[in-house]
């Protein structure tokens, strides 16, 4: 056992005269020390119930023979740190997360891991450990909030940002704001939409990384502790049939992914996340892969913010395998992936039924016969941009419009809300990308005061920085390269314009490339935001959206 390196031999005695000290017995120690990364802490709604999941985690491995040991995983709530220099610590910690857990499991030469994540940053960083690691894994979430109730409807985080807005432009009153404020987020868990954290939760369990059930399963459900009880036993089964990561985790198991992604219509960063998965298995990933996939994947679920539907109803509609099992009537999935129930993909999602064709429109009736997400790119996006095309309303598809450029995102919400963007407006964002933020904030905030304002339909947002999945909209992020380095975003002027064309892929910026070349000539750098601490330290080795904001090293091109 690889714990053996601490716990077997006489040069081990200093070893387990800790491990005494930690009230272990020897019977523990000779068994497999499997860690449990747990991201429980009291600031996340969505992590706050995780000690209980941990709970039931451990029983299960040690009900399998195993000896659970718990150690942490930080954790940001997105919700809470948007719109002000918190969204610079969002997903900066996604790469914390990853080396952290790194060095714990290595340190301590843990047998197995069992990732207990939830929301947006952990789920992607415990994947990224998980892969470099690579030693058996299995993850178990803390499960989705259900959806408010707000006049009758189900509401969720989506619909509290966009009410700011609507209050700010005048058809909300204070009373319907405090409304919302008090019932969209009823429960613990992970905000109730197909928003970052769902999304990364779901695309586990397409991974082949989680059980069923993984993505949907509400957090106040008792299924969801049967569920992590049954993690803890399969983690020992998966120990002792040394079943790792990157055995499940393989280029096919991340194409089943993209092409999940596309039919659930998940978030937008997803398409930073997948690529730094990955990276961590070696794959080249090209983010404008997703459009081939996306033109052959029809779109089967409009959750919030793309529709009234939330996880709680694809849970009672068959989940995740159940949209798998859709997808796989055209052959779009590589069902001889290995999983972690120690099936392939095809046995796994053999019997997995559509309960509800409103929620998980079946194939023949698909919302949209191509996917949720889309890669534009042009002469304002050489490297690529990523925009959610099932959240945008059909008549912005295509849109031309002059350039409202802004260089950060508190200028860019003062505009907005002081009414001076007006429809046809292609509102740049920019300066907030990787290394310009740093840490590429996402831009809830302004989406949502265009769509609260009722601009929804006529005016689109550019930016290098990104978007929550609570975003939707023309919102096309991940600009790259960003206006930080240079990259034809930064040499935007105000009234250019902009030509966008989400069914052709592209995005343009209307100025001849004479003009471009001389504003390049005079562009400098600006100098960094942050000078000192994590985020300056991040800036400089952070890479660009396209290649999902990962961290090299330096000199390395890896
Ligand atoms: C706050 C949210 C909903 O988690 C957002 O940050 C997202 O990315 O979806
Ligand atoms: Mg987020």
């Amino acid at each position: 056992m690889r714990s053996d390196t601490v716990t077997k031999g006489k040069q081990q005695a200093p070893h387990r005269s800790l491990m005494n000290a930690l009230g272990m017995t020897k019977e523990e120690m000779e068994r497999p020390l499997v860690g449990i990364v747990s991201s429980y802490n009291e600031i996340v709604p969505g992590h706050m119930n995780l000690d209980k999941i941990v709970n039931a985690v451990k029983q299960g491995v040690a009900m399998a023979g195993g000896t659970p040991i718990v150690f942490p995983a930080i954790a940001v709530c997105d919700g809470i740190a948007m719109g002000h220099i918190g969204m610079k610590y969002s997903l900066v910690t996604r790469d914390l997360i990853a080396d952290s857990t790194e060095a714990m499991a290595l340190a301590h030469q843990f047998d197995a891991l069992v990732m207990v994540p939830n929301c947006d940053k952990n789920v992607p960083g415990l994947l990224m450990a998980a892969a470099r690691i690579n030693i058996p894994t299995i993850f178990v979430s803390g499960g989705p909030m259900l959806a408010g109730r707000v006049g009758g409807a189900k509401r969720s985080l989506s619909s509290i940002f966009e009410a700011v807005g609507a209050n700010a432009a005048g058809t909300l009153s204070d009373e319907g704001l405090l409304e919302f404020e008090n019932k969209v987020c009823p429960t613990c868990g992970s905000c109730s939409g197909m928003y970052t954290a769902n999304s990364m939760n779901c695309l586990t369990e397409v991974l082949g990384m989680g059980l069923r059930g993984n993505g949907t399963i509400p957090a106040v459900y008792s299924e969801r502790i049967r569920l992590a009880k049954h993690a803890g036993m399969k983690v020992m089964e998966l120990w002792e049939k040394n079943i790792c990561p990157r055995d499940i985790m393989t280029e096919k198991a991340v194409l089943n992914a993209l092409t999940v992604d596309m039919a659930l219509g998940c978030s937008t960063n997803s398409m930073l996340h997948l690529p730094a998965i990955a990276h961590e298995i070696g794959m080249d990933f090209e983010i404008d892969f997703a459009n081939g996939i996306s033109e052959r994947t029809p779109n089967l679920c409009h959750l919030a913010p793309a529709g009234p539907t939330h996880m709680e109803d694809l849970n009672e509609a068959g989940g995740v395998y159940a949209v798998m099992n859709e997808l796989n009537k055209l052959g779009l999935l590589h069902t001889d992936c290995m999983t972690v129930t120690g099936k392939t993909v095809g046995e796994n999602i053999k019997d997995a039924v559509n309960l509800n064709p409103e929620v998980i429109r079946p194939v023949e009736n698909p919302y949209s016969k191509t996917g949720g997400l889309a890669v534009l790119k042009g002469n304002l996006a050489p490297d690529g941009s990523v925009v959610k095309r099932s959240a945008v309303v059909p008549e912005m598809q295509v849109h031309e419009g002059p350039a409202r450029v802004f260089d950060c995102e508190e200028d860019a919400i003062e505009a907005i809300k002081g009414g001076k963007i007006v429809a046809g407006d292609v509102v740049v964002i920019r300066y907030e990308g990787p290394k310009g933020g740093p840490g590429m904030r996402e831009m809830l905030n302004p989406t949502s005061a265009i769509a609260g304002m009722g601009l929804g339909s006529s005016v689109a947002l550019i930016t290098d920085g990104r978007f929550s999945g609570a975003s939707r909209g023309a919102s096309i992020g991940h600009v790259s390269p960003e206006a930080a380095v240079g990259g034809p975003i930064a040499l935007v002027e105000e009234g250019d314009i902009i030509r966008i064309n989400i069914p052709e892929y592209r995005l343009e910026l209307d100025v001849s490339e004479e003009e471009l070349a001389r504003r390049k000539e005079q562009w400098k750098p600006r100098s960094p935001k942050v000078k000192t601490g994590y985020l300056a330290r991040y800036a400089a080795l952070v890479t660009s959206g396209n290649r999902g904001a990962i961290l090299e090293v330096p000199g390395t091109g890896k």
